[in-house]
């Protein structure tokens, strides 16, 4: 190696030589540098370009400022020849007295800077100054005699090294050197004291600058020789880090003091970044990705750490939102799973109905649909739950850091329209009501339903709301033309999805109590447009179609098990938007079971008033019906020759209901795309054991329109559907105003108000359903809905069961036991009033003596005790006697039975209508035996009292 190199020193210095001028008088050792390497390289192209060459050897900086090496050199040329005269080369040339104070030192313009630091990498720039030994001494070798070798030697490269260190010392850190600039510029400091939780940090990386300069000092002999950490002390002082005392150092230095200072930077963030990786559940290779991230662990600045530090503790504290999010993301894909399954074998289901559990059926594009929508609802929760983060993450867009948490949202198919809930919180399973629900339910009830805003409504003042659940405030016209604003009270006031109405309007315990033999009705009534349809029915296409279960299982059979909820949803959703009606339908088949009078027969009739005109809407083509007076002492009207539906289950009911709704007279117009034009009424009459019969109707009114404000509508329609609704608003006021002992006789003015009779002046439940439109433009018709509603909810109702013979016997039984009861008591009372008169007559003065007084006092007290006690014995028989009837049941309400007779259960606790029969009878016999039991203790007792009596008296006077 020896011998190659010193031809190669040689040759270098003949090109030494030709630099020689220039860098023996600007005493620079670039050039001899770059000589040397580019001798090293061997190659005649780079000898052309070696005085051009950077001051790294020539090599490719990492990263170069914008001026190219090339460029540089050639703006240096100039001034390195101006730079050659005796005078520059003195100014320059006096490294030890002006090292130091260097930094103060005439300027050199920007871009000779920029040169001089451009950046090469600290082991190619460690290398320099040894190469620039040995080039310099191989040069003196080669043009100096052996004897002043030596000298020559020593000379050059004292001049060298300190020429070199007095042009190569900076005036300031590169701009480059981002870190290290920041340490030494104070920045480590403020952040030091800004946060105090990287006070630690950031007081570190002065030790690790220490460390690293010490080391370089030992074996950087240039800058030992010239840097002011080597001047100021012999043990290497290396405090304090200014640019100032920096610059003494050689740019090596600098940039591996940069690169440790970074290295201890980036370890910092990885921690923290890993902290975050953590959390978010992923690898921090995989955080690393994300753009965002990656460029903040990059980012060279101290103040990156603070940033990177807060986001880790803000990331941590919103675990929670984290795990909401992750929830959504595992549901969707379980959803698109099932859809991708569903989609490859939809075609045998392709248009057929798919039947299911609870009895409906969906179609496949119901299925479709509901998967879709259910999709892009959690595309859009997701996005608010990005666009919630996206507001606490200041410095990058979030959806570039972090996406969903890992999940770009681009998979969640940004392009979601705004979709309305699932609405699948349906329940079918609804439990039957305990007593407390069912007590809650009024005789008359009214409740309120606002409507949302239809799309035709959009932009109009809202002019009805609710305030709570009770109250709705709405405007009205004082004395016809000042606008006010009114509240009134209802027993419900909602505005609500069909599940809440059904669960809060109490028609549960209208159910209920039709169960248990009371006529229940409810009614709808409002404007045309206000929702009663909606409410009391819903949709048509809620209306599924209903089937056996058997079905169901061969169908399910043929679908994979991800299919079956998506099915099941896809039902849900349909249904859910059903009305009263149909879930008190099925509804009322879950009560009966759970009373076990599933056997009972539900019979359903369906009919209308169209222009005052009945029509049967099981058999539409039949003759035209009447309504007539109840035979007998019965209250109000009813239509014979209606046709009966007997339904054994709620399949056969919905089918029957839907045969009669498309029956019906509708009629769009201005204000309704189907506007019923005529009163429907569904009944449904549920015959219980023992000749009770509770029923349930249903009325869906006509709405009230104004001819004025309604195109499209048939006047003769319109003008019968008003004057039929003026003459119910007529009856309503007068049994509001004067509670009567008789049905007022305006009831009998249309057919509507003689079929509603019943529901107004019958013995039994009745809900008013007032649906009214929000909307300012309907403000008035809202008004009335509302006004007719308040004086419904003032009607006046007595509550009586459809009684049947047997529990009227019953009824008797228990009034006589009451009685008894109270004769027992005056019996006692009587006792009592004897046995005072009985004391005045031994208090008759001077007839007895006093041993006979004594004798007759103990005579006395041993009756009195023997009639306490034949009492107690009467009253403790009696009680015996009466204990079953005690709890005050409802005898033929099997529900009744169940709750107080144990005896009207079987052994397995399940109530028996034989064995509540034969309860029933067997206790009819033993209430009149104790009756008469009753009677003969009482007539023994009196007969008792006699006896004493006389005993008393003989004694007395004997
Ligand atoms: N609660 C609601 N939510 C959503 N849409 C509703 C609601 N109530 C009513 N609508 C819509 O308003 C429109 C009119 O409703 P509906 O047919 O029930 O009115 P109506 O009072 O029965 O009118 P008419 O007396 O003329 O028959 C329908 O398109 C219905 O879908």
């Amino acid at each position: 190696m020896p011998r190659s190199a010193t031809p190669r020193s040689s040759a270098n210095a003949g090109a030494s030589r030709e630099v020689t001028p220039r860098s023996a008088k600007s005493g620079a050792t670039q050039s001899v540098a770059s000589q040397s390497k580019a001798a090293e390289r061997s190659s005649p192209s780079s000898r052309h370009v070696t005085p051009c060459a950077s001051p790294a050897g020539g090599s490719t900086p990492r990263r170069r400022p914008a001026d190219s090496p090339r460029s540089s050199c050639n703006e240096r040329r100039p001034a390195s020849s101006g730079g050659a005269t005796p005078g520059a080369s003195s100014g320059g040339s006096t490294p030890r007295r002006k090292a130091p104070s260097f930094g103060g030192a005439t300027p050199r313009p920007e871009s000779k800077v920029e040169l001089l630091w451009g950046s090469g990498s600290a082991r190619e720039g460690s290398r320099t100054p040894a190469r620039t030994r040995r080039t310099a001494s191989s040069a003196s070798l080669s043009s100096s005699t052996p004897s002043t070798k030596s000298k020559d030697a020593t000379r050059s490269s004292t001049n060298s090294r300190a020429n070199s260190a007095s042009y190569k010392r900076p005036r300031s850190i590169p701009e480059s050197l981002v870190c290290l600039r920041d340490v030494c510029g104070g920045e480590a400091r403020r952040l030091a004291t800004e946060f105090p939780d990287w006070e630690g940090f950031f007081n570190g990386l002065a030790g690790l600058m220490r460390d690293e300069v010490t080391t370089h000092l030992k074996s950087c002999g240039k800058c030992r020789a010239v840097s002011s950490f080597s001047r100021s002390n012999s043990r290497f002082q290396i405090q304090p880090f200014s640019e100032a005392s920096l610059a003494t150092v050689c740019q090596s230095c600098l940039q591996s003091l940069n690169a440790s200072l970074l290295a201890d930077l980036q370890k910092q963030k990885d921690t923290l970044l890993t902290d975050i990786a953590d959390a978010l559940g992923m690898s921090l290779r995989d955080l690393l990705c994300f753009e965002g991230v990656a460029l903040q662990r990059q980012d060279e600045r101290l103040s990156s750490l603070p940033i990177v530090a807060s986001e880790r503790t803000r990331i941590l504290s919103q675990g929670h939102l984290r795990e909401e999010t992750q929830h959504m993301w595992i549901e969707l894909q379980s959803v698109r799973q099932a859809l991708k399954e569903w989609n490859s074998l939809a075609w045998p289901f392709e248009g057929r109905y798919i039947p299911h559990k609870y009895g409906s059926v969906v179609s496949s594009s119901d299925v479709q649909n509901q998967a879709n929508r259910k999709c892009k609802l959690f595309a859009q929760e997701a996005l608010l739950v990005l666009s919630d983060w996206e507001a606490k993450w200041p410095q990058f867009k979030f959806h570039e850091v972090f996406s969903l948490f890992g999940v770009p949202m681009l998979q969640l198919d940004p392009k979601t329209g705004i979709v309305d809930s699932l609405d699948l919180d349906d329940n079918y399973d609804d439990p039957v009501l305990d007593e407390v629900e069912l007590s809650a339910l009024q005789p008359m009830r009214v409740v309120t339903r606002v409507r949302p805003m239809l799309s035709h409504e959009e932009g109009d003042d809202v002019s009805a709301e609710i305030l709570d659940e009770h109250t709705v405030s709405f405007e009205t016209l004082h004395h016809g033309y000042v606008p006010a604003r009114h509240t009134l009270q209802f027993d419900a006031a909602l505005r609500c999805s069909q599940t809440e109405l059904f669960r809060r309007s109490g028609v549960r315990a209208l159910v209920h109590r039709a169960c248990e033999g009371f006529t229940c009705s409810i009614f709808a009534y409002g404007q045309t447009g206000a929702g009663k349809t909606y409410s009391l029915f819903g949709p048509p296409e809620s209306l599924s179609h209903l089937v056996d279960d058997e079905l169901a299982e061969e169908a399910k059979q043929q679908l994979p098990i991800a299919c079956h909820r998506l099915i099941d949803e896809a039902r849900r959703a349909k249904s859910g938007k059903q009305g009263l009606l149909p879930r008190a339908l099925q509804f009322l088949f879950r009560v009966l079971k759970d009373l076990d009078l599933e056997s009972c027969e539900i019979h359903a009739t369906f009919m209308e008033i169209y222009n005052e005109t009945i029509f049967d809407l099981f058999e539409p083509s039949a003759a035209r019906l009447d309504v007539y007076q109840r035979p007998g002492s019965e209250v109000g009207f009813h239509v014979p020759g209606l046709t009966q539906v007997q339904c054994s289950s709620a399949i056969e009911l919905m089918q029957a209901l839907q045969r009669g709704l498309s029956s019906r007279h509708s009629h769009g117009h201005s204000a309704s795309r189907e506007s019923s034009r005529a009163h429907a009424i569904f009944t449904v009459e549920i015959r219980l054991p023992g000749n009770t019969a509770g029923k349930l109707i249903f009325a869906d009114l006509a709405g009230s329109e104004r001819l004025k404000r309604i195109s499209g509508a048939d006047q003769k329609e319109t003008g019968y559907i008003n004057k039929s609704l003026l003459m119910l608003s007529n009856c309503v006021s007068a049994l509001s105003a004067n509670p009567p002992t008789s049905p007022p006789g305006a009831f009998r003015n249309s057919k509507l108000t003689k079929v509603l009779m019943e529901a107004l002046c019958g013995t039994g439940f009745t809900i008013l359903l007032a649906a009214i439109s929000p909307a300012k433009r309907h403000f008035d018709e809202t008004a009335n809905t509302l006004n007719f509603a308040a004086k419904c909810g003032s009607i006046p109702r007595q509550v009586v069961n459809n009684e049947p013979e047997h529990q009227r016997e019953l009824r008797q039984l228990q009034e006589m036991v009451k009685q008894l009861r109270s004769e027992i008591s005056l019996l006692k009372e009587g006792k009592d009033g004897e046995r005072a008169a009985e004391a005045e007559d031994f208090t008759c003065p001077g007839s007895v003596e006093i041993c006979e007084t004594v004798r007759r006092d103990e005579f006395q007290a041993l009756q009195a005790e023997l009639q306490r006690e034949k009492i107690r014995n009467v009253r403790d028989d009696v009680l015996a006697l009466l204990q079953p009837w005690e709890p005050k049941s409802v005898p033929w309400c099997p529900k009744a039975y169940r709750l107080n007779a144990d005896l009207a259960v079987d052994a397995k606790g399940f109530y028996t209508p034989e064995l509540a029969k034969a309860w029933l009878t067997g206790h009819q016999r033993h209430v009149k035996a104790c009756s008469g039991s009753v009677c003969q203790v009482i007539s023994d007792g009196q007969r008792a009292g006699k006896i004493i009596r006389q005993e008393m008296t003989q004694s007395t006077s004997g």
